[in-house]
């Protein structure tokens, strides 16, 4: 879980976050929305102790950031996976090394502890005979796959994606938003997802945080935000004629 406590960041006079205060629990796909500019990067780079707020705090399965070592700031940053926007996969490794990365980098384990663990993440994310390929070898829902496969290789406690469905077409965003949400619900991550993707929020949007102008305007699930007479979510997640229509489908359901 991860508690926010009215959070502040600016860039010099430019204030950014202005308060944010909300929960992300454990187990739940959590995802953060709302126009471009509205602070959800810098919002998330808070969250991954990228930017340290001026103000508030921010708490992981109650630690308060604030207040750890720099050892245990290093530590909780292993207990974080990330997926990027384009998967940010090394060209020059085959599947397996991209996902063997992060082990070699911050564990100990024996190569055949450490194989182990690929082969299994591996088969969880559905590549059964990619392990020798490059990515440029590989369509992009297998890349975000083996992105995926990456973040949780060292059993993150939170994971963060930023887009992870950029650049994919709908049926195959579907599978990949799934997968997240699966894969948060069977390993009990706290997942934080960053998204413009209207189906994303319906498929998965067990917890919808909408930033406007560094606030928190507005925060529920897939099945309010739909409902909600909030102008500034209606604005946002109605801005295309087919969820017009859905929203019209709602209103002359209640009445
Ligand atoms: N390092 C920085 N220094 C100064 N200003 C910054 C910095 N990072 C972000 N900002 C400003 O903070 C505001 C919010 O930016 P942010 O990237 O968080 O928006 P966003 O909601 O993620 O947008 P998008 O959806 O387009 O990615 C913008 O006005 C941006 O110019």
């Amino acid at each position: 879980m991860i508690e926010v406590e009215n959070v502040h960041k600016s860039f010099g006079e430019t204030k950014v976050l202005k308060g944010i205060s909300t929960t992300f629990e454990s187990g739940k796909t959590n995802l953060i929305i709302g126009q471009s500019g509205s602070g959800k990067t810098v919002f998330i780079k808070c969250l991954l102790g990228l930017f340290e707020p001026e103000q508030g705090n921010i708490k992981y399965n109650g630690r308060l950031y604030s207040k750890l070592t720099i050892k245990e700031k290093r530590n909780l940053r292993q207990e974080m996976g990330m997926v990027f926007q384009g998967s940010a996969l090394f060209d020059s490794m085959t599947v397996e090394g991209n996902v063997m990365f992060p082990l070699n980098m911050f564990t100990k384990q024996s190569k055949t502890e450490k194989q182990e663990r690929v082969d299994f993440v591996l088969k969880r994310v559905n590549l059964i005979d990619a392990h020798k390929r490059y990515p440029s070898e590989i369509s992009g829902g297998m890349q975000k796959r083996v992105a995926i496969a990456r973040a949780i290789v060292m059993k993150p406690s939170y994971l963060f994606c930023d887009e992870p469905n950029s650049g994919l077409d709908p049926k195959t965003a579907i599978m990949i938003d799934t997968l997240i949400q699966e894969i948060t619900r069977e390993y009990d991550i706290t997942t934080i997802i960053n998204t413009h993707d209207m189906n994303s929020v319906m498929e998965i949007g067990e917890k919808i945080i909408f930033l406007k102008n560094g606030l928190k305007e507005w925060e529920g699930t897939n099945k309010e935000i739909f409902k909600t007479d909030n102008d500034a979510v209606t604005d946002f997640v109605y801005s295309s004629d087919l969820f017009k229509k859905v929203r019209q489908m709602y209103i002359e359901e209640r009445n």
